[in-house]
């Protein structure tokens, strides 16, 4: 069997537009728009695998190794601090983390008013961080999604999580009140691979780049 090249797609927000960049950069996608259940695919004759994986879990799955690249957001990849090579910026997926109150709360006043309050996260790295630059102390509560919900039930006083629209957080009577950083996805690879697998990894990451530079340009 060929030493194939690995590559790991998250599935969700972010799979249409990966599968999309790696076509344009010339890769055999054959199979992965399909609406399918299938974890793995595998095209021996392209050298190629395809792993479909949840997004979160993309940087375990490149930094150990089972995926020799991967495409993931900049929110994740910041959250989890893994031993990765970040390659190129593919510009889509944009979102920004921010921190948002109940409109009525937020209304005339400043994130230093909230010291001392409860945060509800999927991200609590940032959040503890953010919140540790700004020198206030919070209580950083994890959760795994529908943050906005938090507040709504007196959980927390107060999220961070990312804006795309505004829509999510509109549409549950928040306001965001300070900007952390904004992100967009990312190609990354895993350290030993990006060695061992130059020959193949560095054309396809230059072709990305072009691709990536050429829309720019273009929109
Ligand atoms: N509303 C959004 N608009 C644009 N991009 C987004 C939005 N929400 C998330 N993203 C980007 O897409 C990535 C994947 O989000 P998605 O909602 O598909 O998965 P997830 O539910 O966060 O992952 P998991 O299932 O592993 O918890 C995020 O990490 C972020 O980079
Ligand atoms: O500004 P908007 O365009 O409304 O997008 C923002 C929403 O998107 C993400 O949630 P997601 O859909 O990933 O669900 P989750 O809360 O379960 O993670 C994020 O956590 C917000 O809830």
């Amino acid at each position: 069997m060929r030493n194939l090249l690995t590559i790991a797609l998250p599935k969700g927000k972010l799979y249409g537009d990966a599968v999309d960049i790696l076509a344009e950069a010339g890769l055999c996608v054959d199979g992965l728009k399909e609406d399918s259940r299938k974890m793995v695919f595998t095209n021996e004759k392209a050298g190629l695998k395809y792993i479909i994986c949840r997004p979160t879990d993309i940087p375990t799955f490149v930094e150990y190794g089972a995926a020799d690249l991967g495409i993931v957001g900049k929110d994740t990849i910041v959250e989890q601090d893994k031993d990765l090579m970040e390659l190129v910026d593919l510009r889509f997926g944009y979102c920004r983390f921010v921190v948002a109150l109940p409109e009525v709360t937020a209304h005339g006043r400043d994130i230093s008013q909230f010291n001392h309050r409860r945060v509800a996260t999927k991200f609590p790295n940032v959040a503890e961080n953010y919140f540790r630059q700004r020198g206030m102390q919070v209580e950083v509560i994890k959760l795994h999604g529908n943050i906005e919900l938090a507040p709504a039930v007196g959980l927390a006083d107060m999220i961070v999580d990312i804006v795309s629209t505004g829509r999510t957080l509109r549409e549950n009577q928040l306001v965001a009140i300070e900007d952390i950083f904004s992100a967009t996805a990312r190609m990354v690879a895993n350290r030993v691979s990006y060695r061992l697998k130059h020959s193949r990894i560095q054309p396809l990451i230059e072709e990305v780049r072009r691709n990536v530079k050429d829309k720019e340009v273009r929109s």
